[in-house]
């Protein structure tokens, strides 16, 4: 699986720099490289609480100057059941430990961002046999995607709205205790803040529903939120517009991805990050008309685009500015030495798909080899 890189080979990638590996001023941060880590949930975080093998798996994936972003981390109690593994940020224990995490990442020079999230419906009931919170009372449809696994909803009265826009607040602040350089809000994919986004789901009568103002309210006022508490300049927003995971689909994406990259220009965040109208089902590739360019256009702060990216076409990506950052999930994954395998164009390491969502500490986690060079 390892390729070993000659001497001669080396020197003449380094003679053509790509794109990628060009320096980006992200705010205050100045990154070396375009190469990003996408968020990845990896279902080692026993309990909620992130663990000591966490260390190293962040650890192998910093290089100086490289952008960071962790797995989804819950805001709240309610935020992860049907998760058991994924880790939280609502505790001072869960604090702490992601302490000498984020000082792994810092040790190397690397930048690290937090991704908070709320499930909302994609759960289990909760632990007091409540049933999980959403835009919406319907539940996932039998022949969805593990729906058997998932409770019906509760959608939430409209006074109890404000209750969770504090819980991403309080979470941001958390992160900031924890070290971490920023946040990034978890508004894609299908999970609580796109429950209330995509019109084919959110279906409430109040002024979080309806107009397309209305079904972005509660993702700005979260944004709002958490930028009054920790500073805009330390927060991102990750959205999918046209993905149409646990059955959250919009019937103009465009239009919706058009007016939320509009209105992050007002709280001035740091970036926004949006995944390619390509990964439109859950964790495949497939060909799409549709593009992100016109949010990249329409959103004055940096763009960080993800999605099915390999080497040549998030080298492109940046060459066209398309994006300023590329954000890499399963390549990144299975190889922690990214930046340097596309420095040298080295042969990259196969994902292993089995071990994605596994619980071992170290198999398909930490066990992907480096790249062996002769320096
Ligand atoms: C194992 C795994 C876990 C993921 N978990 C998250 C997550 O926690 N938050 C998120 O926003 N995206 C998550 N994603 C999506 C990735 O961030 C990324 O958008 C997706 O894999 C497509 O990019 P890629 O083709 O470079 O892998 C996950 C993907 C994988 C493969």
């Amino acid at each position: 699986m390892v390729k070993k890189v000659e001497h001669g080979q080396e020197k003449e990638q380094s003679q053509q720099p790509i794109r990628l590996l060009t320096p980006y001023k992200l705010g205050n941060f100045q990154l070396f490289h375009r190469i990003v880590l996408a968020p990845m949930t990896r279902q080692r975080s026993y309990g909620n609480l992130p663990q000591p093998h966490a260390v190293l798996y962040y650890s192998q994936r910093t290089s100086k100057g490289g952008l960071l972003i962790t797995e989804a981390t819950g805001v709240s109690d309610t935020s992860l059941i049907g998760f058991p593994f994924a880790p939280g940020i609502w505790t001072k224990e869960q604090v702490e430990a992601w302490k000498p995490i984020v000082d792994a990442v810092h040790a190397k020079g690397g930048i690290i961002f937090c991704q908070i999230a709320h499930v909302g419906r994609v759960s289990g009931s909760q632990p007091n046999g409540q049933a999980p919170i959403s835009s919406t009372d319907k539940p996932l449809t039998p022949e969805g995607f593990d729906a058997p696994k998932y409770s019906p909803p509760r959608r939430l009265k409209t006074e109890e709205i404000p209750g969770i826009v504090n819980d991403f607040r309080l979470a941001a602040i958390n992160a900031i205790e924890a070290g971490f350089d920023g946040v990034e809000i978890h508004g894609a994919h299908g999970f609580l803040i796109d429950q209330f986004l995509k019109d084919q789901i959110n279906d409430r009568t109040d002024e979080y529903g309806g107009s397309l103002e209305n079904r972005c309210r509660f993702a700005l006022e979260i944004v709002e939120a958490v930028s009054d508490a920790i500073g805009s300049h330390r927060v991102g927003l990750r959205l999918s517009p046209f993905a149409n995971y646990y059955e959250a689909g919009d019937s103009n994406p465009k239009a919706l991805g058009l007016y939320m990259a509009e209105a992050l220009n007002k709280p001035k965040i740091l970036y926004c990050h949006m995944v390619e109208p390509r990964m439109k089902t859950l964790g495949e590739k497939s060909e799409s008309a549709d593009s992100l360019v016109p949010m990249r256009k329409a959103f004055n702060g940096t763009f960080i685009a993800a999605g099915g990216y390999n080497r040549e076409d998030g080298d492109r990506a940046v060459a066209e500015n398309g994006a300023d950052l590329v954000a890499y999930g399963r390549l990144f994954l299975a190889n922690p030495d990214l930046p340097r395998r596309f420095e040298l164009n080295a042969s990259l390491n196969k994902y292993h798909r089995d071990t994605f969502y596994t619980s071992d500490p170290v198999v398909g986690y930490t066990d992907y080899p480096f790249l062996e060079t002769n320096d």
